[in-house]
């Protein structure tokens, strides 16, 4: 992995894993497992600069229009009830990574790359810097698998309901979330039921009270969790939350976590820096690391899942 410059918003986290070391005459950061971090994504640009001149700004922007003026309290009610029947199809795992490599996400500004790519980056990195935390490298592989939804078998889902950083609905949405003036021609905005700080929550009621926005974080995290995975809590966190950018990276909505939450969000914080990090253009020998994730998609899911 290639090395890049300051990202200054690590310097001031705390905790074992958050921890980083600058090296190399100030110019490289990397985690306390060994990872560098890139300063720079495969256009040239900062991770995640939404409003930098580049080829993929205006389509970007577009897809969070569209996401943020459609992504209402009802409309996430409706897709939830729908998917969560898992009658679509029935496939392994690996089926799936498989699929994935016809989806590319309209959403991402860091990444042009087919999604299998993705999901093994990320993997094999954390990998490397947790080599014992072995749900963690399945958590990796399989956290985006919910893009599937794009693919003509499930329905073929507009991307403004598939992908993009996620954020509850039901309550008001926070300031922090990127292209937020959106949200100015989304219905539930000047609802009053659902726009005030708690909306339709109370206070610590637990993440797994709060509907997000319908994406593949959601479907995923049913699809693990009605099949019967054995992966840990945190596993499914994880995959249920790692687009919730407003929560871990600016801290918002942390008034409707509970005990749980908070333990799990220390990993989710982890995971993120290799799921954003790992970005690259440098591939990954699908075959030569497939036995490896196919031994731990049989310790911890059934050979064929309902999706
Ligand atoms: O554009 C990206 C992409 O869709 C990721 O899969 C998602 O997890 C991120 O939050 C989002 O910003
Ligand atoms: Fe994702
Ligand atoms: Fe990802």
């Amino acid at each position: 992995m290639t090395i890049i410059v300051d990202q200054p918003q690590f310097e001031n986290e705390n905790g074992r894993h958050e921890e980083v070391t600058k090296n190399r005459a100030e110019t490289e950061l990397v985690l306390d497992g060994g990872f560098c971090i890139p300063h720079a994504n495969s256009f040239g640009h900062n991770f995640r600069d939404y409003d930098v001149e580049s080829e993929r700004q205006q389509g970007v922007e577009n897809f969070y229009r569209v996401n943020h003026i459609n992504q209402t309290f009802d409309f996430v009610k409706k897709m939830r009830s729908e998917y969560e029947k898992l009658d679509k199809i029935e496939m392994s795992i690996w089926e799936c990574c498989e699929l994935l490599n016809q989806v590319v996400d309209e959403s991402d500004p860091d990444l042009d790359e087919p999604q299998i790519e993705h999901l093994l980056q990320t993997a094999e990195a954390i990998r490397k810097d947790y080599p014992d935390q072995d749900w963690l490298h399945l958590t990796a592989l399989i956290h985006d698998l919910g893009k599937v939804l794009l693919h003509p078998s499930f329905g073929e889902l507009p991307q403004w309901a598939v992908v993009g950083d996620t954020f509850p609905v039901g309550c008001a949405f926070d300031e922090s979330i990127v292209h937020k003036k959106y949200f100015l021609q989304n219905p539930d905005y000047n609802n009053s039921s659902y726009n005030t700080k708690y909306g339709v929550y109370s206070q610590n009621c637990g993440l797994d009270n709060v509907m997000m926005s319908w994406g593949h974080d959601d479907y995923m995290y049913l699809v693990a969790k009605e099949n019967g995975t054995t992966l840990p809590s945190a596993g499914l966190f994880i995959i249920r939350y790692h687009s919730f950018y407003a929560l871990h990276r600016s801290g918002a909505y942390k008034h409707l976590m509970n005990e749980e939450d908070v333990e799990n969000l220390k990993w989710l914080q982890i995971f993120n820096k290799y799921d954003l990090y790992s970005k690259s253009k440098v591939r990954v020998d699908v075959e030569k690391v497939k036995p490896y994730y196919e031994s731990l998609i049989n310790k911890y899911f059934p050979a064929k899942l309902r999706w």
